[in-house]
């Protein structure tokens, strides 16, 4: 119980609050004007704090920001006493905890809402709720920070807009990036990490180098353009920032998820150190926007893979047999008349085949004996075709071959050489044996597939007359 407590409360506190205070000093760093930072990282932390742990996230995250605000007050103002102080600090981590903590509960149960299918809406759901989280916070804290004269009403106009942008930077850039970091921390929580849109698809394993080079390529493309607009000294030249989103959807289409993410975050840390070097603050609040655009874009842009991934599994599934995982005769039908249509001059056989007394195997052994019986054949049949033939369950106990470059005789061969391997097929008990009646023609030069089909039909009705007698 105890060992649950320390390891499902203290830890995350612990760490929440450690990580809150970091980040708050890290943000200061970036600060450009009182007040706004090009992106706050805590934010950002605060918010997927809540996503992840509820409301056990309020009181270590309260205790950091109470903690900040209340040694900013101190510090600059050394007259104030303790309790004075901390007065004027509660107010403010108080709004802090309680907006982030219902909008960050709020997009974690709208989010739970959704299927694993349903990516688009999810990150929707998270991008407006950051929005209006981070857009009523700035609101309420700059009102709070008027009511405790930390702020005077007459800078409020000039603050709210980088204010917000800044929080909602924060919030767009890490909160992804500490969910997947609290779920590497503790896997138990993992699954609810997985209500977020950014855990469903598992991306393949991909080398580090390709993702260095496009990572060093956005990289430099920013460098260029961060030179040019010092170099240029024109105000609308910051607006190219924006085309920054290219690489970044690049390296979104082809990277894992994770590193989407530490894409954009290294992207931010790179924007906000250079600004910090080149003395950049006049066109700040164009790249708070612009971290914002791009991050959204690539958010959504995080959607495209996972659906091709979705997309791609539920062709399989359209094209294949449920039981021998084999093609289905919609497939076959496809294939064999792509194949027919590209056919040169080579000969082309098919091959129509049914199991004998299939019925008698289910009836006398059950439905599973009959399963496995089907699955035994379609492997058999599969291991004597070669990559240009086409294989497929017709249906029931029905299965159709195309044999591509196979005159008649050669495929009376191959036939001959699967009855055997039929005959020979271990099932479970060893108490039937498989057995099939074949239907071959030779398809003649122009013949249509239904055509060919129906002279298998008949081949194949004679074989199961002359096997039944
Ligand atoms: N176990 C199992 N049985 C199936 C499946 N699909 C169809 N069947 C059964 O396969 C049987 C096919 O019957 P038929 O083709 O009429 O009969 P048969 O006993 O093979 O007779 P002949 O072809 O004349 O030798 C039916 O009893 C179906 O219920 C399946 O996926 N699994």
């Amino acid at each position: 119980m105890i060992k649950l407590i320390v390891k499902r409360a203290l830890l995350p506190f612990a760490l929440m609050f450690a990580l809150w205070i970091i980040t708050w000093h890290l943000s200061g760093l970036m600060e450009y004007q009182a007040h706004a930072s090009l992106w706050f990282i805590p934010a950002g932390l605060s918010f997927a704090a809540f996503i992840m742990f509820r409301w056990l996230a309020a009181l270590p995250i309260f205790i950091a920001a109470l903690v900040t605000t209340f040694g900013l007050n101190f510090s600059s103002n050394e007259s104030l006493e303790l309790v004075g102080a901390i007065t004027k600090a509660a107010p403010f981590a108080l709004v802090h905890v309680v907006v982030y903590g219902i909008g960050g509960m709020a997009c974690r149960f709208f989010i739970g809402h959704f299927n694993h299918l349903q990516i688009v809406q999810k990150i929707l759901t998270f991008l407006l709720s950051a929005f209006i989280t981070t857009l009523v916070a700035t609101f309420l804290s700059i009102a709070t920070l008027n009511a405790t004269e930390m702020l005077s009403e007459s800078a409020n106009s000039a603050i709210w807009l980088p204010w917000w942008i800044g929080d909602l930077a924060g919030v767009y850039i890490l909160t992804p990036v500490f969910l997947l970091l609290f779920a590497r921390i503790w896997p138990d929580a993992k699954r609810d990490s997985r209500l977020f849109a950014f855990r469903y698809d598992k991306s393949p394993k991909r080398a580090w180098p390709p993702f260095i080079f496009k990572l060093g390529v956005l990289l430099s493309l920013t460098t260029m353009h961060l030179m040019l607009d010092v170099w240029l000294e024109n105000p609308e030249f910051a607006y190219f920032i924006f085309f920054l989103c290219i690489p970044q959807m690049w390296i979104v289409f082809t990277e894992s998820i994770p590193r989407q993410c530490v894409s954009l975050s290294v992207l931010a840390i790179f924007i906000t150190l250079s600004f910090q070097i080149l003395d950049m603050n006049s066109s700040a609040i164009t790249y708070q926007f612009a971290l914002c655009v791009i991050s959204a874009n690539a958010y959504f842009g995080m959607a495209v893979p996972s659906l091709v991934t979705t997309n791609n599994y539920l062709l399989k599934r359209s094209n294949t047999d449920g039981l021998t995982q084999i093609a289905n005769r919609q497939h076959f039908a496809e294939q064999a008349k792509q194949l027919l249509r590209d056919r040169r001059n080579y000969p082309m056989s098919l091959v129509l085949f049914d199991l004998d007394k299939f019925k008698a195997i289910n009836d006398n052994f059950g439905h599973a004996a009959g399963d496995q019986a089907l699955v035994t054949t379609a492997k058999i049949v599969q291991q004597s075709l070669r990559e240009d033939d086409l294989f497929a369950r017709y249906g029931g106990d029905e299965f159709i071959l195309l044999l591509a470059k196979e005159n008649l005789q050669g495929a009376t061969n191959i036939v001959e050489r699967i009855k055997q391997e039929l005959a020979e097929a271990k099932n479970d008990d060893s108490q039937f044996t498989i057995q099939g009646s074949f239907g071959i023609v030779e398809i003649a030069p122009d013949e249509s597939l239904k055509l060919a089909i129906e002279r298998a039909d008949k081949q194949l009705l004679k074989q199961k007359t002359y096997a039944r007698t």
